[in-house]
C-alpha cells in the first residue's frame, strides 16, 4: 500500500484505495439473514481512488476525480467514507471527527472492485494516522466489518482469501507478478441484484492447496482456470454487455485468463507482463472509447 509521508506538509495525510479483484468467487450457500457464505482468493491493482484527510473544524467530503459526478446525487452523510468517519470517532470517543475529507474517485462505482470498501478502508487508515491511534488499532477491523462485507479485507490492502460473508480474512501466498486489464462497460450493477439473480447449486470452497502460489503468471493463470465467479451467470443476466467485456479481454494476444470481478460488471484479465497489458488495453479502448479500459499490475 502506497502512503503519503506523515502528514505532507500541507497537513494532509493520504491513502490509496486500490480496486479489489475477485481471482475466483464461490458462492457456497446461503444464510438465513440472506447474506451469501463466499469463499474468494481477493488480490488488489495498482489502480486506486485517493483518500485525504486533514483537521478542519467540522467534518466535510470534497470528491474530485474522473467518476465524482456518479456519487453526486448521493449525500455526503451515506458516503462510506463519512460514514467510515463518523463511526471512528465514535468509538474512539471524538463527538465530531473534525476533519476535511477528500475523495479523488478515480474507480467506476458499483462495479465489482469494491471501490466504496475501498475508500472506506483507506478513510479508517488515514484517520487511525491523523489521531494518532496505530495501523492495528482494535476499533479498526469490527468497525470495517460493520460497515461492509468487502471492507475488513480492504483494510489490509494485501492479498488474501475471504470467508464467511467476507468479513473472515486470512492471508494469501504470495502471488506471482502479474499484469492486469481492468475493463467496466459503463453500466453500474448492484451487487443485492447479482446475488437476488443467483440461483443453481452452491459451489464447494477451493483454496490454492499448500501454502505456495505458483511463481509464473501463466502457470497461475492455470489454476485459477479450474475455479470461477459464481456470480458470472447472474451479472450477465443482468447486464449482458458483460459477455462483450468477456470477449474483448479473452481475444486480446497474450490473455492468460479474463474473468468478471466481484458482483460486476467489471472484468479484469491477467498477462504475463506490462507491455503486452498495455497493448491489449490500447486496442480494447480503440474498439471500445466509452468503455473504462485500465492496464495495471496486481499488487504483491
Ligand atoms: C460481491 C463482493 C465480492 O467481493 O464484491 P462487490 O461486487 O460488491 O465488489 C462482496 O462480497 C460484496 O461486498 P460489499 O459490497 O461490501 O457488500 P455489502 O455492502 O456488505 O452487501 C451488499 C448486499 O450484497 C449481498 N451480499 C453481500 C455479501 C455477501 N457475502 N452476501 C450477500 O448476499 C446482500 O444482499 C447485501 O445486502
Ligand atoms: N465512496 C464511495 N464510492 C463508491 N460508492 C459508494 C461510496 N460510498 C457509498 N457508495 C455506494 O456504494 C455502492 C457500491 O459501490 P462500489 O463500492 O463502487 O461497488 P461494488 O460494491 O460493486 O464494488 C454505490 O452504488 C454507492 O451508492
Amino acid at each position: 500500500m502506497t502512503v503519503s509521508s506523515d502528514p505532507g506538509t500541507d497537513g494532509v495525510i493520504t491513502e490509496e484505495a486500490p480496486a479489489k479483484l475477485n481471482l475466483y468467487l464461490h458462492v457456497l450457500g446461503r444464510r438465513p439473514d440472506g447474506y451469501h457464505e463466499l469463499d474468494s482468493l481477493v488480490a488488489f491493482a495498482d489502480v486506486a481512488d485517493t483518500i485525504g484527510v486533514r483537521p478542519a473544524d467540522g467534518l466535510s467530503l470534497t470528491i474530485d476525480g474522473p467518476f465524482a459526478s456518479s456519487l453526486a446525487a448521493e449525500p455526503a452523510s451515506g458516503n462510506l467514507v463519512t460514514r467510515a468517519a463518523r463511526l471512528l470517532a465514535e468509538s474512539v470517543g471524538r463527538s465530531d471527527p473534525a476533519v476535511a475529507i477528500t475523495l479523488t474517485k478515480r474507480l467506476p462505482v458499483a462495479s465489482g472492485i469494491g471501490g466504496g470498501s475501498a475508500d472506506a478502508a483507506a478513510t479508517l487508515r488515514a484517520l487511525a494516522r491523523l489521531w494518532g491511534l496505530g495501523a492495528d488499532h482494535p476499533s479498526l477491523g469490527p468497525l470495517a466489518a460493520r460497515l461492509g462485507a468487502d471492507i475488513p479485507v480492504c483494510l489490509t490492502g494485501r492479498s488474501a482469501y475471504f470467508g464467511g460473508i467476507g468479513d473472515i480474512v486470512d492471508p494469501a501466498p504470495p502471488l506471482p507478478s502479474c499484469a492486469v486489464v481492468l475493463v467496466n462497460p459503463g453500466i453500474p450493477l448492484s451487487t443485492p441484484a447479482v446475488f437476488k439473480a443467483r440461483s443453481g447449486p452452491f459451489s464447494t470452497a477451493a483454496r490454492l492447496s499448500g501454502d505456495r502460489a505458483p511463481t509464473d503468471a501463466a502457470g497461475f493463470a492455470g489454476l485459477l482456470a479450474s475455479r470461477h465467479n459464481d456470480l458470472t451467470a447472474p451479472a450477465l443476466s443482468l447486464v449482458p454487455e458483460i459477455g462483450t467485456v468477456l470477449e474483448a479481454l479473452s481475444s486480446a494476444p497474450g490473455c492468460l485468463l479474463a474473468r468478471l470481478s466481484g458482483s460486476g460488471a467489471t472484468c479484469f484479465a491477467l498477462f504475463g507482463d506490462e507491455a503486452t497489458a498495455r497493448a491489449a488495453a490500447a486496442k480494447i479502448k480503440a474498439a471500445q472509447p466509452d468503455w473504462w479500459v485500465v492496464p495495471g499490475k496486481l499488487s504483491a
